[in-house]
């Protein structure tokens, strides 16, 4: 059996780069910027007040000075003249600075009389002025490739960019495998359960920007898997969940390779997703997936994540890791490297409890995984531990 790494490294040379579209910034959040862009404009495009109050000369900001108000200036409508000595500007936050002014004196600090101002509070040495292009210049450039944050896209929007070069987001098709499977909210059989797996990978995969379709359900048949791959061609990946292990019914492997999956390995010394299957079908990179729920979750954590990552240009990583102290203990590890379902609090980590593949309960209030490498020995209270953090 191959390592997690090798494995990895197995998906990332299935991982194809995709091609770039040119997206309205409205539809960019959480895509993947696939090109610098530059800043077609100044920010600000001139000196502007950071505070409601009057503008001055600040050599004659003294407490006690007064001033004759000659003008206004407000945010969208400067004023035009040039100050002059002994007069001040009424100024509003984020109006242009007039000319001859280099200090807003905050209205707090000031009794005005008519047209006439004092200064009746020490204003202190602050100018409240943004200078003009403190935030960003025409020609600054945001580095690329990144996945737009909110922040990001507030950033794009000021710099005057309508429209952003990103990443395709990937079609991923999700295949559920199994006669014991309905979708939710259908009426089970008696010996039928919900299919979960594809419904939270969706969910995962969606938040790394891709775009997965929840294909219908293969039924443990030949025919009913082939029919299921045939609506899957035109993704950008495939992922089967379950069938993958040695039983009877397990056909994924069979049926890809029918029909002429090239595969890159099969079985991962890794723990849940040992039967882990990958490989290219008619050029489309192919994951198989075990069908136990936190398998294939984790599978989706560890693997699919990154692979995802690198077909949107972000680079071939790993899902990232922290080291921290254990809470509790931890019993030696077998020869698989070891996800374990584990909950971070207070700066420290716990195994979640049970840890068969099977309990989704136990996931949903996991928050990370600790990794164990094969033949980890017990651990004991306050040791450090790799984890992964989930989000
Ligand atoms: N003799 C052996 N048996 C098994 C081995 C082994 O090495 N030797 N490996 C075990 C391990 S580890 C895993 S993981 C599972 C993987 O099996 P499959 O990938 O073939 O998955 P299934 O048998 O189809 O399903 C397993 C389990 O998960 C449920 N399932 C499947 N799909 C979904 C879905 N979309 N949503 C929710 N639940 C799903 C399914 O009903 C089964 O309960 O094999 C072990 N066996
Ligand atoms: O690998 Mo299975 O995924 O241990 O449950």
């Amino acid at each position: 059996m191959i390592t997690v790494a090798q494995a990895l490294d197995h998906l990332f040379a299935l991982a194809d780069l995709l091609p770039v579209e040119t997206v309205p910034l409205r539809a960019a959040s959480g895509r993947v910027l696939a090109a610098p862009v530059t800043a077609r404009r100044t920010q600000p495009p001139f000196a502007a007040s950071s505070m409601d109050g009057y503008a001055l000369k600040s050599v004659e900001a003294d407490l006690h000075a007064q001033f004759k108000v000659v003008g206004e200036s407000a945010a969208g409508h400067r004023w035009d003249g040039t100050l002059r000595a002994g007069q001040a500007v009424r100024i509003f936050t984020g109006a242009p600075i007039p000319e001859g002014a280099d200090k807003v004196v905050i209205q707090e600090d000031v009794t005005r009389t008519g047209d006439m101002i004092s200064i009746t509070d020490d204003p202190g040495p602050k100018d409240n002025i943004r200078p003009a292009g403190v935030d960003f210049s025409e020609g600054t450039q945001l580095d690329a490739p990144r996945r737009l944050s909110p922040g990001d896209i507030a950033l794009v929007a000021a710099m005057n960019i309508a429209d952003v070069p990103v990443r395709r987001a990937p079609v991923v098709a999700l295949i559920s495998t199994g006669d014991e499977l309905v979708v939710p909210g259908e009426e089970p059989g008696p010996d039928q359960i919900i299919a979960s797996n594809t419904y939270g990978l969706a969910a995962m995969l969606e938040r790394v920007g891709a775009a997965p379709h929840i294909l219908p359900i293969a039924r443990d048949t030949e025919a009913s898997l082939h029919t299921v791959f045939g609506l899957a061609h035109s993704a950008d990946l495939i992922v089967t969940i379950g069938g993958a292990s040695v039983g009877d019914h397990d056909l994924v492997g069979r049926v890809a390779a029918n029909l002429g999956m090239d595969q890159s390995f099969y079985k991962v010394a890794m723990r849940p997703g040992k039967p882990l299957m990958a490989g290219r079908l008619n050029g489309v990179p192919m994951v198989g997936l075990p069908g136990n729920p936190v398998s294939a979750m984790v599978c989706g954590a560890v693997f699919l994540t990154p692979m995802l990552n690198a077909m949107l240009g972000l680079g071939q990583r790993p899902a990232p890791r922290v080291t921290m102290p254990l809470r509790g203990t931890l019993p030696h590890n077998g020869p698989r490297e070891h996800y374990m379902r584990a909950c971070i609090a207070d700066g420290r980590v716990a195994d979640a409890g049970a840890q068969d593949s099977s309990l989704l309960s136990v996931l949903a209030r996991s928050n990370a995984l600790i990794v164990r490498p094969p033949d980890d020995p017990a651990r004991s209270d306050g040791d450090m531990v790799d984890v992964v953090p989930l989000s």
